[in-house]
């Protein structure tokens, strides 16, 4: 009570959006247009740090890079809040949503299997589900084409083969699933587990949590007849190999974990890849530029890390699309410390947001913060920037441990498909209006038209398809 008290305190001394009684702020999370101008002007209008109210909680939300460095840079001043335990209900208990010994203990674990000269062993699963992607549009023409879907698709089948080992079947429930979070949170009386209880809301993100659960459990049953240390094949192999070892990493561990995986890489990919396009497709000087980077680049069969790596450019264009549209735009977390930030005591128990939406937009960080320039991110910039400036995969201990991962797979992808076409926009959608749901997403879609860089349509596909082992499941 008194920590909560200290923060009401604050709460009322700090700036912020007007607020409702009893509701606070928690209609805004539905207003997109507002999310985006406050997320875009915050610094301007209310200073280094600001409150909201969450019902009757007042949350501050903190998004300087000194401040941020205070928060993230170490696992002890700040823990997961109860929107993570909230979370529990879709995507069980993995690295996302635990806190404290069991965090780190799996942490430990299945941090080396993120090593780069293990991602290594993905990259041919990418490079199919790249050349599919691509395909489809060689098949199927140029366009106008809502891209939104395809992308969706494309990486959620990367994902089900690298993570499950097993491509999406019919009964996959990877292919559905809402999170409930931002319902309940627009609906504050909802955040009480007892009233959630009572909803159909409760009996579908049970059922789904149920499916999601159940259908990695048999993949497991899968995996580990077909287990073969000297060949792993999937990051269900790896949980495998890592419980051979250690006897505090159980069966729910590896089926918690591997759920995690699969919803943690999806959306987020997917939306990264989608701004990406929109970027370059928007903007032709860049493209052409990405073009003659990876024009050189023979990505029918085979590609490297190295050559991955050497995609400098590209790499600075899927930068300042994450920039300007992180994926994952909001974190939060509650303080288990009081802390100093430039004057301002943050007391113990204060529930903070942390965005890099703002963040990335600052213009004392980024000058000109709308204007898409990924020279942001040449190694000479980057060498000045402040490191905490730029975290859309969060940053410290608890960063995000797919980084290394979704970067590869974002560039097999982005360079398969951008050797075979040159993107426009479509008419008519010339500019996105963004959605949230955890993740942001563009309402209604990318709608890009394609055309095509080369008349003879080599399947591409169908060559490296030979070249790949068949999935014996
Ligand atoms: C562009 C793609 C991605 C972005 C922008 C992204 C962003 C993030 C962010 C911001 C966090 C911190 C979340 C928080 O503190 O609440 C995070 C955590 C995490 N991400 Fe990612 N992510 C991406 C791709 C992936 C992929 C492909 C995987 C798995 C293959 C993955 C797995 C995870 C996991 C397991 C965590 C929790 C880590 C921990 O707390 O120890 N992510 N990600």
């Amino acid at each position: 009570l008194r920590d909560y008290l200290r923060t009401i305190r604050l709460a009322f001394r700090l700036k912020g959006p007007p607020a409702l009684p009893i509701l606070g702020n928690v209609l805004t999370i539905n207003d997109f247009k507002k999310l985006e101008e406050y997320g875009t002007n915050a610094s301007q209008m209310y200073g280094s740090i600001f409150r909201c109210w969450i019902s009757i909680v007042p949350f501050i939300w903190v998004y300087e890079p000194n401040h941020l460095k205070i928060i993230l840079g170490s696992s002890k001043i700040s823990r997961k809040n109860v929107f993570y335990s909230i979370l529990h209900n879709f995507v069980g208990e993995g690295l996302i949503t635990n806190n404290g010994y069991k965090w780190r203990k799996n942490r430990k674990h299945i941090q080396p299997y993120f090593h780069i000269s293990i991602l290594e062993s993905y990259i041919d699963v990418f490079l199919e589900n790249a050349h599919k992607f691509t395909s489809e549009f060689i098949k199927n023409g140029e366009g106008p084409v809502n891209i939104t879907s395809f992308i969706n698709r494309c990486v959620l089948n990367t994902l089900h083969e690298s993570i499950l080992g097993v491509p999406v079947d019919d009964e996959s429930p990877y292919r559905k699933g809402e999170v409930m979070l931002t319902q309940r949170i627009a609906r504050p009386w909802l955040l009480l587990q007892s009233i959630f209880n009572l909803t159909p809301f409760a009996e579908k993100e049970y059922h789904q949590k149920l499916s999601l659960h159940n259908y990695t459990r048999k993949v497991l049953e899968i995996r580990k007849k077909e287990y073969d240390k000297s060949s792993l094949r999937c990051l269900l192999d790896m949980f495998i190999e890592i419980a051979e070892t250690n006897k505090d990493f159980s069966e729910e561990d590896m089926i918690n974990e591997g759920v995690t995986f699969m919803l943690a890489g999806q959306d987020s990919v997917g939306a990264a890849i989608a701004f990406t396009l929109f970027f370059l497709a928007k903007h032709q000087e860049v493209q052409d530029k990405v073009y003659e980077e990876i024009d050189n680049l023979r990505t029918e069969s085979m590609i490297t890390v190295t050559q991955l790596n050497s995609m400098k450019y590209l790499e600075q264009v899927i930068k300042e699309s994450l920039r300007l549209i992180p994926s994952v735009p909001i974190l939060s977390r509650v303080l288990t410390e009081d802390v100093n930030l430039d004057g301002e005591i943050l007391g113990r128990g204060t529930n903070v947001f942390i965005s890099p939406f703002i963040t990335h937009r600052l213009p004392h960080y980024f000058p000109d913060p709308l204007k898409f320039d990924p020279d942001r991110f040449s190694q000479e910039n980057v060498e000045r920037m402040h490191p905490y400036s730029f975290i859309p995969f969060s940053i410290g201990p608890r960063n995000c441990i797919g980084y290394k991962f979704a970067l590869l797979e974002i560039k097999t992808i982005l360079s398969v498909f951008l050797k075979q076409f040159r993107i426009t926009l479509a008419e008519g959608h010339e500019n996105y209006s963004l959605s949230y749901r955890v993740t942001l997403r563009a309402k209604g879609g990318i709608w890009l038209q394609l055309h095509s860089r080369t008349q003879t349509s080599s399947t591409a596909e169908s060559r490296h398809a030979e070249q790949r082992k068949p999935w014996n499941l």
